[in-house]
């Protein structure tokens, strides 16, 4: 497989080609500037770098020109905005394999690849079904996402995993808690051992300790077997309670003395049993109110919250969203035996703009039945739900560059908002203000 060096500054962006490039068997890094790409190509075998023109610490053409004097074997291709003749003819000049003007479509971007790696696009091989996954590495499936709420929620689990901490995840309904806690496991000392995840809210408070704690044959009408709680199934292991906050009162009390004791007894049983278990709960009910209102036991809410983990929402993970929509893609086309290569242009806005109340879950259903309508390569607007299709536009001023078509825009609506005051604007946008020179150099908004 050939590596690619892509040197991109728009994070969304880059993301969504590095991905679709990975989907094409390429194995791809990804830098946000020339310095860390300098790095980089000192440390790494590259076939082939792929380099936007303007980067925040400099020019495409003189890095292009710094390459070819360090590395003139590896082929470079510079992608610009500005589909001026002179800037290509400047970059062929200095040594560029080919340039190719954004916006660009995938088909044109494998082509100039292909041709720069002196390999006919015939003989690239995309494998209809990917490898079997193999057992137990199921943390594949957990997308780390690169917005700042993503990057806490991260690093709280990676402090968290390897201790032994009760920990409580909060978030709404699809955020992913119940992904969260199962990567907790698989990081903590635990990771080899069973994850046992119970849904609270599904078991009828009846036989709720039964299915804590086990029970003897015959111990009461229906008891046919002898059963295995989900204390003993999860010994030595992690026991995730979801929905933590439907749990009865006699319940709450019960769970609280198996957590004290760390001994369960099943029904019709003389025997306790020990047991080592880590305990996640998840909510996505406001656990203090209960408290308060004198539902939730106080003494087994601080058990539980040893520490505690609020799983953003989607809408509040906008650099995240094409990641996401990315990586269910690609576990659709698995499950459906499908091979679409992305979403269109537009799809992608209505994606930005939309407010996702289901989250993830939401996401993950939209594109999977989108997935299964689309018969091109590409998933267009009329394979969408109606609802995304009339969500009310965001505002722009929510001061996030989602794609390259609005960033114009964008910067213009901002510098007007604080009287064109560079430095409060680069603020606003969240940019360096160097980025925000480069980028207004290059709208030609000066
Ligand atoms: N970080 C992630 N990476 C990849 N997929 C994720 C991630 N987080 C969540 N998902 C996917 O999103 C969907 C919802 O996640 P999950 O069931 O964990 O949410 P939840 O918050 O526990 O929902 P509920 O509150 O309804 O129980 C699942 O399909 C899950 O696989």
């Amino acid at each position: 497989m050939k590596n690619i060096l892509l040197i991109e500054d728009d994070v969304a962006f880059s993301e969504m080609l590095k991905h679709f490039l990975k989907r094409h068997q390429y194995i791809v890094d990804v830098s946000y500037n020339i310095h860390n790409a300098s790095a980089l190509l000192k440390k790494q075998n590259y076939d082939l770098v792929f380099t936007d023109l303007r980067l925040p610490d400099g020019d495409g053409i003189d890095f292009l020109k710094q390459i070819k004097k360090s590395h003139s074997h590896i082929p470079v291709v510079l992608m610009t905005s500005y589909a001026e003749v002179s800037t290509a003819v400047q970059a062929m000049k200095q040594g560029a394999f080919d340039y190719i003007s954004k916006p660009f479509n995938p088909d044109e971007v494998l082509e100039v690849i292909s041709n720069a790696l002196e390999v006919k696009k015939t003989d690239v091989i995309v494998p209809k079904t990917k490898a079997k996954k193999a057992s137990g590495t199921s943390h594949v499936d957990f997308v780390e996402g690169i917005s700042a709420s993503s990057k806490t929620l991260n690093e709280y689990i990676h402090l968290v995993a390897p201790t032994s901490m009760s920990v409580l995840i909060t978030g709404e309904s699809g955020t992913g808690k119940e992904v969260v806690a199962k990567n907790i496991h698989l990081k903590s000392l635990r990771g080899d051992k069973p994850f046992i995840a119970v849904d609270c809210g599904a078991i009828p408070k009846e036989i709720a300790s039964s299915e804590f704690f086990g029970h003897k044959k015959g111990s009461f009408t229906g008891a046919t077997d002898d059963k295995i709680g989900h204390f003993e199934s999860a010994n030595g292991g992690t026991l995730f309670l979801d929905e933590v906050g439907n749990l009865t009162y006699e319940n709450q009390v019960q769970l609280l003395r198996a957590l004290q004791e760390r001994k369960v007894k099943p029904i019709g049983s003389s025997d306790e049993i020990s047991v080592d278990i880590r305990l996640i709960t998840a909510t996505n009910e406001d656990l203090l109110r209960a408290v308060e209102k004198g539902d939730f036991r106080e003494d087994l809410y601080h058990r539980l919250n040893e520490f505690s983990i609020k799983v953003p929402n989607l809408k509040d993970r906008h650099d995240d969203l094409i990641l996401y929509a990315d990586f269910f893609l690609n576990k659709a086309n698995e499950q459906l035996n499908k091979s679409i290569a992305g979403f269109s242009k537009e799809v992608l806005m209505l994606f930005q703009n939309y407010h996702w109340p289901g989250n993830l879950r939401e996401l993950s259903n939209v594109i999977k039945r989108a997935t299964l309508l689309t018969q091109t390569d590409f998933i267009d607007t009329h394979v969408l739900p109606e609802e995304l299709l009339h969500s009310k536009k965001s505002n722009v001023s929510s001061n996030k560059f989602s794609t390259k078509e609005n960033e114009k825009e964008l910067i213009i609506n901002v510098l007007q908002e604080v009287d064109n005051n560079k430095t409060q604007a680069a603020k606003l946008l969240n940019i360096t203000r160097k980025t925000l020179y480069n980028k207004m150099k290059a709208y030609s908004l000066n």
